[in-house]
């Protein structure tokens, strides 16, 4: 390996994790000259006072160079600086001594009374859930895949991109806008991946006619749309959101022509939108004058006068929501292997494509079978049926799947991922399950009220997770490998065809034995391309027909052991679970500019749902065979207790939902101090409550998040607490006690956004009772302050430190209070009015209760009205 060598590839890791505006398309040409200079790597390195490589020279398996035969290392492994490191180790090892002796303490000065005794078992469960959290958390892990290494493999005999099957689920083309994703399909088609290696299906679990005439929109905008990205390398390539963007620095070859062109394309863009936009209504007609023609019918008609084989306008039998027949179209067919350029420009031609390839990659709609009596099993259901389609049609190795409202942001990111399940050390490449990208989102509004953008999570979390067995899988934006959602084991553990031979004898997969051919070919070689087009005649019809039937999964493993878990609120984090299980590892890594984006749910009640939704789902985790604890020794013991964290986090919430409803004891009686001696206690209380502020430091050091992202995502924390998560642990007992589970329903995306204002849904209140615990624990706190400022005006003593609580969390429930303001939370000047006046009001009220039924202190109440006032800013 040559040094030149080492520095051109560490330049081009740079490029994705650290791209200061340099070129991004450029990765498939290694070696052109494009690449930055020599010297940056050593500058930027020394810039980058938190991660230092680690050396990987020694590893076996792999070589650097990757021309004596072995395979070359595709990526580069971070740590932390040993001077941020070590010092947050320590203080993470002080806080426990300091828990243990500070429980020891409290042993020592029993007081009796039950509420010293819960307050005992409480701070058990809290101390258990820091460390739960916390010890995964000690080894962060940075990884950044090395594009011109990838491609420097491809220009050697070696090296061929291998074939990738992209998946993406809708349901509802109101709920989902269909503008998303025709968005998302387009960045898809227009991404910078060999054309005729990659394949996109659409499954729609609402089976509309509306999202199968968008795609065939869809297959025709893409043949100027593509091209157009190609020939100008524009990012990102969902063109609502190119058009969105200001002026960019220009990557490709003929800058020339990219005012024309530009202007053109988007003019088509807008016509484009206008069909989409149209597509309701066009239905609607066509169906009403076919229908007038045949008399007595009802049906919804394709353009092509035949029925619609899924969900009709007007629901009939077999076309309704969750009763209606299978569909697989293929709308776009695998493309030739060889290249077609385009046509020069012309009258009817005005964008110049002649040097351009205008081949476009398969794109497949697929809507499943729904019978009444079936469990669809949601998002997993689809996914499940989507792996067997492709399987019979495209069959690539790998698969990558986005939610409908998720775009590919960067189109270097499949190779992105390739990078490492490619990779050819000997615990990396064919052991990685899959590589989770961070989710990032566009809708958000500018201070994260809700936390959306949820970085604690993806930037320390999964960072953190790197360093174990690799990153959950959080459910979008996710590269699989094949074999692994087949359920096999690591090639660690035993070849992968021979273990889908033994599964096969159990009837495992189901009676489709075409399908079962499918997965040996993937599973002897998992760097091949794509299956050659595929004519569906009609056997091969009949056999895409059946993977699609409800019955195809009756008496098979799917759902549990094969394709995506069945029967979990949140499908994701339990398939990747059962993944590290068998000893696979995962990656978790992020690009710049991001790989994908998408859209969150900014509205306080569509949040509070989604994080329901999750919370749930954690728990039934906890309450399924799928319990960390159950778990053989394949998962590493850090692994596993990050997953307890994950699937136990809302019980303990019941006890900050207790603490913070304790003011409610102590306004009405004078029980207060739970622990004496009272001074001692409290200076230890807040030493170690201090302390993981300060570790929370060094996490937003390490992780590279911002402040506010970290004070978000504390105050989010406890929003869900007092609400959301006992309301999960609610819903779960009554599960576990009665069998019975309440459906949980689909995040909404933005839906009011037409309405003119970006972040109209921000200020938009939906009244649910989910708002009820929150609210009520507002309530008691701000009664809290009023009262302790009544009894400061009674009896001239100012409780100080009680308040102090009160107000803390006060602090932490902010966004929730400005949630329930509407459009008042504009203007944050008036909520803070509005406390100031409810502390003032009970205050008085709580003097005036005591003028009334203690008269003897009347003298005293009277001396201090005046204080009171002055203290709350209210004058009489
Ligand atoms: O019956 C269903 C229900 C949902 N979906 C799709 O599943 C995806 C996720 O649903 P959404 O309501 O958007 O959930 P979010 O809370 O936004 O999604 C996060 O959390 C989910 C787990 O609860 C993961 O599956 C997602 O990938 C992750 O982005 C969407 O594309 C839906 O179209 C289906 O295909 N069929
Ligand atoms: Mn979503």
């Amino acid at each position: 390996m040559t040094a030149a060598a080492v520095t051109r590839r560490n330049n081009a890791a740079l490029r994705v994790e650290a791209n200061k505006g340099n070129d991004g398309s450029a990765a498939a040409d290694g070696d052109n000259g494009r690449w930055s200079p020599a010297t940056k790597r050593e500058d930027d390195g020394a810039k980058d006072d938190v991660w230092v490589a680690v050396d990987e020279s020694a590893v076996s398996g792999a070589t650097a160079g990757g021309s004596d035969g072995g395979r070359p290392m595709l990526y580069r492994t971070y740590k932390v600086k040993g001077r941020i490191l070590h010092p947050y180790r320590f203080f993470i090892l002080l806080r426990l001594i300091a828990i243990v002796a500070f429980f020891l303490w409290r042993i020592r000065h029993k007081n009796s009374g039950w509420l010293w005794t819960m307050s005992m078992a409480g701070d058990v469960w809290f101390g258990v859930s820091w460390l739960l959290n916390q010890l995964p958390r000690m080894n962060p892990i940075k990884r950044v895949p090395d594009l011109a290494a990838l491609a420097d493999q491809q220009h050697s005999s070696t090296g061929e991109l291998p074939g990738v099957d992209v998946f993406i689920t809708t349901v509802d083309p109101i709920d989902e806008p269909v503008l998303y994703t025709v968005n998302s399909i387009l960045s898809i088609l227009a991404t910078d991946y060999p054309v005729d290696r990659y394949a996109c299906y659409l499954s729609d679990d609402g089976g509309t006619l509306v999202h199968y005439e968008a795609m065939v929109e869809v297959a025709k905008f893409a043949e100027l749309w593509v091209p157009f990205c190609r020939k100008h390398c524009v990012e990102p390539r969902a063109p609502e959101n190119y058009f969105a963007m200001k002026t960019q620095a220009y990557k490709g070859g003929v800058p020339g022509e990219l005012m024309s062109d530009h202007r053109r394309v988007r003019r088509e863009y807008e016509e484009f939108k206008v069909r989409i936009d149209s597509l309701f209504s066009t239905i609607r007609q066509r169906s009403d004058a076919f229908n007038a023609k045949h008399a007595g019918e009802n049906a919804t008609w394709m353009a092509d006068g035949t029925h619609w084989p899924g969900t009709w306008l007007e629901p009939a039998e077999n076309h309704r929501r969750g009763e209606h027949a299978g569909i697989v179209q293929i709308i776009l067919n695998h493309p030739s292997c060889k290249p077609r350029l385009g046509l020069a420009a012309s009258v009817d031609n005005p964008v110049d494509f002649s040097g351009v390839d205008v081949r476009l990659p398969m794109l497949v709609y697929i809507s499943r079978e729904k019978r009444p009596g079936y469990n669809h099993q949601k998002k997993a259901g689809a996914m499940n049926v989507m792996l067997r389609v492709s399987a019979l049609l495209s069959n690539a190795p790998f698969v990558i799947n986005f939610d409908c409202d998720h775009y590919i942001n960067n189109s270097q990111a499949f190779r992105a991922s390739m990078c490492f399940m490619l990779d050819g050390r000997s615990y990396g490449g064919e052991n990685t399950a899959f590589v989770q990208f961070p989710q990032r989102f566009d809708d958000v509004d500018l201070t994260d009220r809700y936390a959306n953008h949820n970085r604690v999570m993806f930037d320390g979390t999964m960072l953190s997770l790197n360093g174990h067995q690799g990153p959950t899988y959080l459910g979008t934006g996710t590269m699989f490998r094949r074999v692994a959602l087949y359920g096999v084991e690591p090639p660690s553990f035993g070849a992968p065809a021979s273990q889908i031979k033994a599964m096969d004898k159990a009837n495992k997969f189901g009676t489709s034995t075409s399908f079962v051919a499918t997965m040996l070919d993937t599973a002897s070689n998992q760097e091949r391309s794509i299956t050659p087009p595929v004519t569906v005649d009609e056997s091969v019809a009949g056999e895409l027909f059946a993977l699609t039937a409800c019955a195809y999964e009756d008496g098979t493993s799917w759902g549990r052991d094969v394709g995506w878990v069945y029967d979990i609120a949140t499908e994701d984090v339990v398939t990747g679970f059962r993944m590290h299980r068998q000893g696979w590892r995962s990656v978790y890594t992020s690009t710049e500019p991001a790989a994908f984006r998408g859209m969150a749910p900014i509205n306080l009640t569509e949040r509070l749902y989604q994080i329901l939704r999750w919370s749930v789902g954690s728990l039934e985790v906890f309450f399924s065979h799928s319990n960390a604890l159950l778990a053989g020794r394949r998962l590493r013991p850090l692994q596993r207790l990050a997953y307890l964290h994950m699937s136990t986090y809302p019980i303990f919430t019941v006890l900050i939902l207790a603490y913070n409803l304790f003011p409610l004891i102590w306004l009405f009686s004078d029980k207060f101090y739970i622990q004496r001696p009272f001074g001692p206690y409290f200076i230890c209380l807040v030493t170690i409550i201090a302390m993981i502020h300060v570790i929370g430091m060094f996490e937003v050091r390490w992780s590279g998040i911002t402040l506010l992202d970290w004070c978000r995502s504390e105050q989010f924390y406890m929003i869900g607490s007092t609400g959301v998560y006992p309301t999960a642990v609610l819903y779960m007992v009554v599960k576990l006690v009665t069998g019975k589970s309440i459906p949980l329903r689909l995040t909404s995306k933005q839906t009011t956004a037409s309405s003119g204002d970006k972040f109209a849904d921000l200020y938009a209140v939906r009244w649910v009772p989910l708002l009820i615990p929150t609210i009520l624990v507002l309530a008691v706190n701000v009664g809290a302050v009023g009262v302790a400022v009544g009894k400061a005006a009674v009896y001239g003593r100012l409780t100080v430190l009680g308040m102090l609580f009160n107000v803390w969390i006060l602090v932490l429930l902010y966004p929730f209070a400005l949630g329930i303001m509407g459009h008042w939370g504009k203007r944050p000047a008036v909520l803070f009015v509005v406390l100031v006046m409810a502390v003032a009001a009970v205050a008085l009220m709580y003097v005036a209760f005591r003028a009334l039924y203690y008269p003897a202190e009347w003298s005293v109440v009277a001396a201090s009205l005046g204080k009171t006032a002055s203290l709350t800013g209210t004058s009489e």
